[in-house]
């Protein structure tokens, strides 16, 4: 196995003015491969170009190491770095984006990735960092966007922030042409046999919960714009995290783990109704203030719906489990609330607690994977049923995204509602899983991916 080299970068945050949209900053000629997104209701981090990669040129770094050798890859870059950070707020000086693959056999490993240019905005603030890797920094200054030569001296000359942003505006999102979606590894008329064969797991007592997920692939006449995918995503979907790192392009609404100043943050979702979904679960003594049958409002029902509580109740306590030897003071509610998004409701607990040790946002997401949200209780034996049944390789899909600091503090969502970019961006596969317990029912968990397929199918423009 090669081994990522080691580089040596110079790393730059100076204040910029706030913009109303930070998908304006990408360069219009930029390489979509390149493109690293973070982006929640406007706020967050986009970024382009490479200065330094831990991923291996044979790919990515896959097995059960794949977060750890990361993880020690980043303590070495992070060492070895000249870092002037005149904002110093979340998200300023180096920053690594990453995504991991949801398996350890998966061929493509994931790993971070450091780009040349990082805009970030938050709370009216704004900023940009510039990353070059001194032994690479005259092929660097060759990739668009990136407009100023090495500088020498960290404390002076590198470039100030407009000299690295294009002009606001310049990109414009176009309509996607000739998109036709084309069946994965599973035809979807065959999907309800397969979670047939995962409840009998679960009757046979292999398994109390399997995640089981699906694709569909996008094939596309002309290449796909993840700058385009981006902002439909951030668009429609606002209140999820916009992501994408390496072609995985996405808009997640789970928080895997968000460490910030020692607070440990998690957002566990499992639990899904459609929207217009019709009759609406009925309502149970769990809630007997929900009792009045009349109650047109499904989100009051959904939160009393025993097999929806129950697939919830797995994810929550896989996740409590996980951050408790990393915790103080961990708050778990004891009921879930209900997270609106334009397609979907889910079930959602938000977990929190302060750091007792030195683990990193990483280090946290590495413990955390994977949680019964997107594997399935108990974890190794819905890992197995999983590779069994799904007849595909998830690759990044239900892997961790998101980024983390010098510091280690970061945000580490899990990559759902997302898809896989083509190296020639001439396709892209799109995958969406559902929770599968004793009293799912085949056809409703086919139609529950076809519904967590719709973020996707809006974002290259084949409308919900
Ligand atoms: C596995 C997915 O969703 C997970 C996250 C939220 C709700 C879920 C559910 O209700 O099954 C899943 O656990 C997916 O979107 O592909």
């Amino acid at each position: 196995m090669t081994v990522p080299v080691l580089p040596r970068l110079r790393v730059r945050t100076l204040a910029a003015p706030p913009v109303p949209d930070l998908f304006d900053l990408l360069p219009p000629d930029v390489d979509a491969a390149s493109v690293v997104s973070w982006v929640r209701e406007g706020s967050g981090l986009i970024g382009w170009g490479r200065a330094a990669s831990s991923r291996t040129a044979d790919g990515g770094r896959g097995g059960p190491d794949r977060f750890a050798t990361a993880a020690q890859w980043w303590r070495d870059v992070v060492a070895g770095a000249e870092v002037v950070d005149e904002v110093d707020l979340p998200g300023t000086g180096l920053v690594a984006f990453g995504s991991f693959a949801f398996a350890p056999g998966s061929p493509d490993g994931g790993g971070l990735v450091v780009p040349r240019v990082i805009a970030g905005q938050h709370d009216g603030k704004a900023w940009v960092t510039s990353i070059e890797d001194l032994d690479l920094s005259t092929a660097a200054d060759t990739e668009p966007g990136v407009s100023d030569p090495a500088p020498t001296d960290p404390a002076e000359g590198a470039p100030a922030a407009p000299d690295l942003l294009p002009a606001p505006g310049e990109a414009q999102s176009e309509p996607a042409r000739g998109i036709r979606l084309l069946p994965g590894a599973v035809a979807p008329p065959d999907w309800p046999r397969v979670i047939r064969a995962g409840i009998a797991r679960i009757a046979a007592g292999e398994v109390d919960k399997v995640v089981l997920a699906r694709d569909v692939v996008a094939a596309a006449d002309a290449p796909i714009e993840t700058v385009d995918v981006l902002r439909r995503l951030a668009d429609r979907y606002g209140a999820t995290w916009t992501f994408a790192v390496d072609g995985l392009v996405g808009a997640t609404p789970e928080m895997l783990v968000r460490l910030q100043h020692g607070r440990v943050r998690s957002r566990v979702l499992a639990g899904t109704v459609r929207r217009d979904r019709t009759p609406a679960p009925s309502v149970t003594e769990a809630h007997p203030e929900l009792e009045d049958a009349h109650t047109p409002d499904p989100r009051l029902r959904f939160v009393s719906d025993a097999k929806e509580l129950e697939e919830h109740q797995f994810a929550v306590r896989s996740v409590a489990e996980a951050l408790a030897p990393h915790c103080a003071a961990l708050e778990v509610p004891e009921e879930p609330f209900v997270l609106e998004l334009p397609d979907v409701y889910h079930l959602a607990t938000d977990i929190s607690g302060e750091a007792s040790d030195d683990a990193t946002s990483l280090d946290l997401a590495a413990a955390l994977h994977p949680s019964a949200a997107v594997c399935g209780t108990p974890s190794e034996a819905a890992a197995r049923v999983i590779a069994e049944l799904e007849g595909m390789d998830r690759g990044r899909y239900a892997g961790p995204v998101g980024w983390l600091d010098a510091s280690g503090d970061g945000d580490w969502g899990i990559a759902l509602r997302c898809g896989q970019l083509s190296a020639d961006a001439r396709s892209m596969r799109l995958f969406a899983g559902g929770g599968i317990v004793a009293a799912s029912d085949p056809e409703s968990e086919l139609a529950e991916t076809e519904v967590k397929l719709a973020a996707m199918r809006h974002a290259l423009g084949l409308g919900s």
